[in-house]
């Protein structure tokens, strides 16, 4: 029997001088799942049973002449000559929206109802009708429109001719059949006029979220319409109209203003009328800046309250706390959210419940792993894979193992095989805050081929493994793209990997992902580092990095969060990006040049600068006799570095233990052959510095001197 499952977003109104125009849709969903058993008759009243989970769940009533969702669904059916819901009709609900505090809870219930009365009586309504009934209930547009469509929305209502006014006017216990009312009420109610809202959509700047301020009551949305005038001086109406025109656009630009959104956000219609329902609201409201909070772009009541929006690029705990504590003056308890816009608006979904008897018998799907899903994941992907082909594999995958024919490969000795798995760590948490799935796969090969090329080899081949708790086959197949165009760039096949369905394991939308390359090395070629070759004096060669690669994230998620960035917010290091898209940049891939310079004996050792930063990862291609010592001076850090070591306050040695400090690589050239070595290098592209030499080892197997140039701006 299919479910059909409704979302409707909560929503907040007015932003300050919009009363009745502006309604942000917002990430907090109420969500319906409808069955109709298509059984001959009920015994619930009007054929629906509902069943309620979320917020004021006691207090709801359940019965469908009473509850404002199916209220709503049943004027809608009467409106078109059905006067109850097929039986039996199942309507469960899950609402996490708090009612009565301003986040549109009951136009996200009027909605939800409509979209009911639209799936049950098989309506055909479109979007444009549908705002109409919702508008013969709510009567200001504003929370409708942005719940229905989503976004960040302006309205207005049409001119009514007379009679329509008269239609829109009647009061709603004569539209919609009263809670007392019985199954004749309502029979004909009056049908909506055409085209009563008319709605735009404004843009939304990425960075802005919203800090949501619920304090424990509720205030009624009917009740604080009834504080406000009939009539307002020109001066207020002047007042809101300059802010809204300028508040529309700029919480649309990229980087949004404070300044002029701090001010933008104040109201004179509805806000000030409304104080004596809130205590203290109008100290609370003045009690922020821009000033005093960075990252504040400006404060409002949310609707009718008595929530309090507050909108931030940053610092969103500090702003919440102090709001949090200024109610706590009146003893007004609170919780607060930060939510983020719904682009969407409401959507209906179907989901094929299983019949009663195979409910019994349990199946894979039922317990969250779907064998479609990888299988289509499968079919999105062969395409990235077949692009990784090369002599000896042909880059399909489907089989149980992937094969690789060395001799086609150009190995017609057995070679020594190398192999190397890895993962990318907490990077991908970066991914799923930006979701942009499609480079943290070049960073899981990174990983891997650079590990198996410092020893000489060639990467071959390369697996890969994803594992998440439900199956995005978008966000997968982004992933894989990423995995292929990593293994182009190495030259190896991606010859096969594994998706994991585990559902309690990881949190909904977020994965994680581990890799493993395999390569070769020639029979009679030098398998690196070649200890017996290094000599005192040998010249160390950096590689220029191209950031932070796929190591300390763990970290730099920690200075982001201290210094209350986002990664929607700017880079503070780079102006031209936001700090996540800067994170995100793929780790550089140095298989091509590395074995351009190893295959012709120019290079007797190289290092892979992963975790343990310069510091511990030269020594590990260094014989116990040697030691490194580089000069911070010889290369350039680089902007991303010089700012988490500013802002996260680290000693030189923790830096150059944790981060590549803008060296990928670490190579170990005999002096006659450094000039050949660079060329050859920056001929495939390479920044490549001198960065130091082998010295006898004493106590310290690595030393970086002059590491207070990193100090210097
Ligand atoms: N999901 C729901 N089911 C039933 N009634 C609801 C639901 N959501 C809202 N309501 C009704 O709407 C009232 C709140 O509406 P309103 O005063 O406009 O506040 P809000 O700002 O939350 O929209 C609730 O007290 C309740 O009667
Ligand atoms: N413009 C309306 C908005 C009411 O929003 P709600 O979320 O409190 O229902 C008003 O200010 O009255």
């Amino acid at each position: 029997m299919p479910t059909t499952v409704i979302k409707v977003p909560s929503s907040s109104a007015n932003i300050g001088p919009g009363f009745d125009v502006i309604g942000l849709a917002l990430n907090l969903y109420l969500e319906v799942q409808l069955t109709v058993t298509k059984q001959d008759a009920s015994t619930y009243p009007l054929n629906c049973r509902i069943t309620y989970e979320g917020d004021n769940a006691s207090s709801v009533p359940l019965v469908a002449q009473d509850n404002l969702i199916t209220r709503t669904a049943l004027y809608v059916l009467r409106c078109h000559g059905i006067r109850a819901f097929p039986p039996e009709t199942h309507v469960h609900v899950i609402n996490p929206i708090p009612l009565g505090r301003g986040l549109g809870s009951s136009a996200a219930a009027v909605v939800a109802g409509v979209q009911i009365a639209n799936e049950v009586g098989n309506l055909q309504l479109s979007k444009a009708r549908m705002l109409d009934y919702c508008l013969m209930e709510e009567r200001h547009p504003d929370n409708v429109a942005a719940a229905l469509y989503g976004g960040f929305v302006g309205t207005y209502l049409n001119e009514l001719s007379p009679e329509d006014t008269e239609r829109l006017e009647i009061p709603l216990s004569e539209v919609l059949p009263e809670p007392a009312g019985g199954v004749d009420t309502g029979l004909q109610p009056p049908q909506p006029p055409q085209n009563i809202g008319h709605y735009t959509k404004f843009n939304w700047s990425p960075e802005i979220k919203c800090i949501c301020i619920i304090p424990q009551f509720e205030v009624s949305t009917a009740k604080a319409r009834e504080v406000l005038p009939d009539s307002y001086s020109r001066k207020d109406i002047v007042f809101n109209m300059q802010r809204l025109a300028v508040l529309t656009t700029a919480l649309g630009q990229s980087p949004p203003d404070p300044g002029m959104i701090y001010t933008a956000m104040q109201d004179k219609i509805h806000q000030p009328y409304r104080r004596g329902l809130i205590p203290g609201l109008t100290e609370i409201l003045q009690s922020v800046t821009p000033e005093s909070h960075p990252g504040l772009l400006g404060i409002c009541l949310s609707g009718a309250g008595p929530t309090i929006l507050a909108l931030a690029t940053a610092n969103f705990d500090a702003i919440a706390n102090h709001l949090v504590s200024q109610f706590k003056k009146e003893e007004i308890t609170c919780d607060w959210k930060l939510l983020e816009l719904a682009k969407e608006g409401t959507t209906v979904s179907q989901f094929q419940q299983p019949t009663p008897q195979l409910e019994e018998s349990m199946t894979y799907a039922s317990s969250g792993v779907s064998i479609d899903a990888g299988n289509d994941l499968v079919k999105a992907i062969k395409a990235y894979t077949a692009g990784t082909r090369r002599p000896g594999a042909d880059g399909k995958i489907g089989g149980f193992g992937g094969l690789l024919d060395l001799e086609a490969a150009g190995y017609k000795e057995s070679p020594i095989l190398v192999g190397a798995i890895d993962g990318i760590g907490t990077k991908v948490k970066i991914a799923f805050e930006m979701d942009k799935h499609d480079t943290v796969g070049i960073d899981l090969v990174a990983m891997n081929v650079n590990d198996l090329v410092v020893q000489g080899a060639e990467p071959l081949m390369f697996l890969d493994y994803y594992a998440c708790s439900k199956l995005s086959v978008q966000n997968a197949a982004k992933f894989v793209e990423g995995v292929a165009n990593g293994c182009k760039q190495s030259g190896a096949a991606l010859v096969g990997g594994e998706t994991a369905e585990m559902p309690g394991i990881y949190k909904d939308g977020e994965y994680d992902a581990g890799g493993c390359a395999i390569g070769a090395i020639k029979r009679g070629t030098a398998i690196l580092p070649d200890f017996s070759a290094m000599a005192e004096g040998d010249v160390l060669l950096g590689l220029a990095s191209s950031g932070v690669h796929s190591n300390g994230f763990s970290l730099v998620r920690k200075i982001i969060e201290k210094k209350g960035l986002g990664f929607h917010d700017t880079a503070p290091w780079d102006q031209s990006r936001t700090v996540g898209e800067n994170l995100l940049t793929p780790t550089r891939i140095y298989v091509k040049p590395l074995l351009a310079a190893s295959r012709k004996g120019l290079v007797k050792g190289m290092a892979h600068i992963t975790g343990g930063g310069l510091s511990e990862n030269i020594p590990r291609m260094l014989p116990d006799t040697l030691a490194a010592e580089l000069d911070a001076r010889a290369w350039p850090v680089p902007d991303v570095f010089k700012w988490l070591k500013e802002a996260g306050r680290l000693e030189d040695s923790e830096f150059c233990r944790t981060f590549n400090t803008g060296l990928g690589m670490v190579l170990v050239v005999s002096e006659e052959k450094v000039r050949q070595a660079t060329e050859i290098l920056q001929e495939h592209g390479e920044q490549v510095y001198r960065v130091g030499s082998l010295v006898k080892r004493t106590a310290e197997d690595c030393t970086v001197l002059n590491m207070d140039v990193w100090n210097l701006r």
